[in-house]
């Protein structure tokens, strides 16, 4: 018997993003090639001509899993019944431009989001924020939805993939090994520059990848750079930032939160329960293996001196960042 089609709200449904992104979960790429979708598209109300463009062009793929589809302005009507939610639309910054320079402008976005996911979503909805600075954003939605008392905190998640991602090919091109065999790769923190790739633990078919590339100067100077500033890098190429390669980020972290990850780690975004030190609450990237639809962060990982200081410094601009929104959330 086939199965019930699953509500999947998408919010920036006109954007860049959103165009990479809406094919890849119609056929099946993100919750799996036997699971129909229902897509429940929110845009602002000058990009519903846009939506209904692409809406048109989703129509044209034909695909067997799209069971249906709606375009909205208004949140409440598509977040209603959603089972998974990804907030995406939020403006992108420019060159020039941190991604908490976003904050004040975008941070409203996710207070209205917030209130309409905890009051109108499915109970178990799983939300990934992608719209930046998307730690705080999910933090700010996670806070609005707890006075509902409907949603629970651990749902709300932010996109760290993008730069786990990253960093894994970095690692696969440094060390000669196939991206694929590279395993236990954590980034720890804030989406930001300050992220904290850790290595130390990722493997390759067995053999230890800090110790084939045996070159700190390699972490401190490049590596770490590299990874922590492709977002600008990318933006300073393409006059926009990163679209198809954070699409599919997000697919790959809704995909290995629903399917599981055979206890594998991932880095996800997720509300700290306190462990390695991390305040409870801040949104924060974790290595986490999944199952059955629920995360579980790695434990008892040795932090040495120099992670500890690079966890600190990320955890701080996020005590930042939450100290910048304090006053929306009331
Ligand atoms: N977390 C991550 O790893 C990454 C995050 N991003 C972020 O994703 C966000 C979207 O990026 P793009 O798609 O490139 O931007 P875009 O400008 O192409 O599209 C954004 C869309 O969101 C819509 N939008 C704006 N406010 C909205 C609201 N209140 N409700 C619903 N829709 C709204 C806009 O009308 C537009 O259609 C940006 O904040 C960007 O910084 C981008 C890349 C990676
Ligand atoms: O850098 C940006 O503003 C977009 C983004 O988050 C990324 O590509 O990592």
């Amino acid at each position: 018997m086939s199965k019930a089609p699953v509500r999947v709200a998408v919010t920036g449904a006109a954007g860049q993003i959103g165009y990479s992104l809406l094919f890849r979960i119609a056929s099946g790429e993100m919750l799996g090639k036997d699971q129909p979708v229902i897509l429940q598209l929110l845009d602002l109300p000058h990009a519903q001509k846009a939506v209904k463009g692409v809406m048109m062009e989703l129509e044209d793929c034909a695909f067997p899993l799209l069971a249906g589809m709606i375009a909205t302005d208004d949140p409440n009507v598509a977040f209603k019944d959603a089972k998974v939610a990804l907030l995406v639309g939020a403006r992108p910054r420019g060159p020039g431009m941190e991604r908490k320079d976003l904050l004040t402008e975008n941070a409203k976005i996710f207070t209205v989001q917030g209130a309409a996911i905890g009051q109108y979503a499915d109970p178990d909805c799983k939300v990934l924020v992608v719209g930046n600075p998307c730690n705080t954003n999910a933090y700010i939605a996670k806070e609005v939805a707890q006075k509902y008392g409907r949603v629970p905190a651990k749902n709300f998640t932010g996109m760290l993939r993008l730069d786990h991602n990253r960093a894994l090919s970095q690692l696969a091109a440094k060390s000669g090994r196939d991206v694929s065999s590279l395993k236990s790769l954590v980034v720890w923190g804030n989406h930001s520059p300050t992220m904290y790739a850790d290595y130390r633990f990722v493997t390759s078919n067995g053999d230890n990848v800090k110790g084939l590339i045996n070159d700190e100067a390699w972490n401190k100077d490049v590596f770490l750079p590299t990874v922590g500033k492709r977002g600008a890098a990318i933006i300073e190429a393409r006059g926009l930032s990163s679209a198809a390669s954070a699409a599919n980020a997000a697919i790959d972290h809704i995909h290995d939160w629903v399917l599981g990850t055979n206890g594998e780690w991932v880095t996800m975004g997720i509300p700290s329960d306190g462990s390695y030190g991390i305040p409870e609450g801040i949104i924060y990237g974790f290595p986490v293996t999944t199952e059955n639809g629920e995360y579980k962060i790695v434990q008892g990982l040795e932090i040495d001196a120099f992670s500890r200081e690079r966890m600190t410094h990320t955890l701080n601009e996020l005590l930042e960042e939450r100290e910048g929104v304090k006053d929306l959330l009331g």
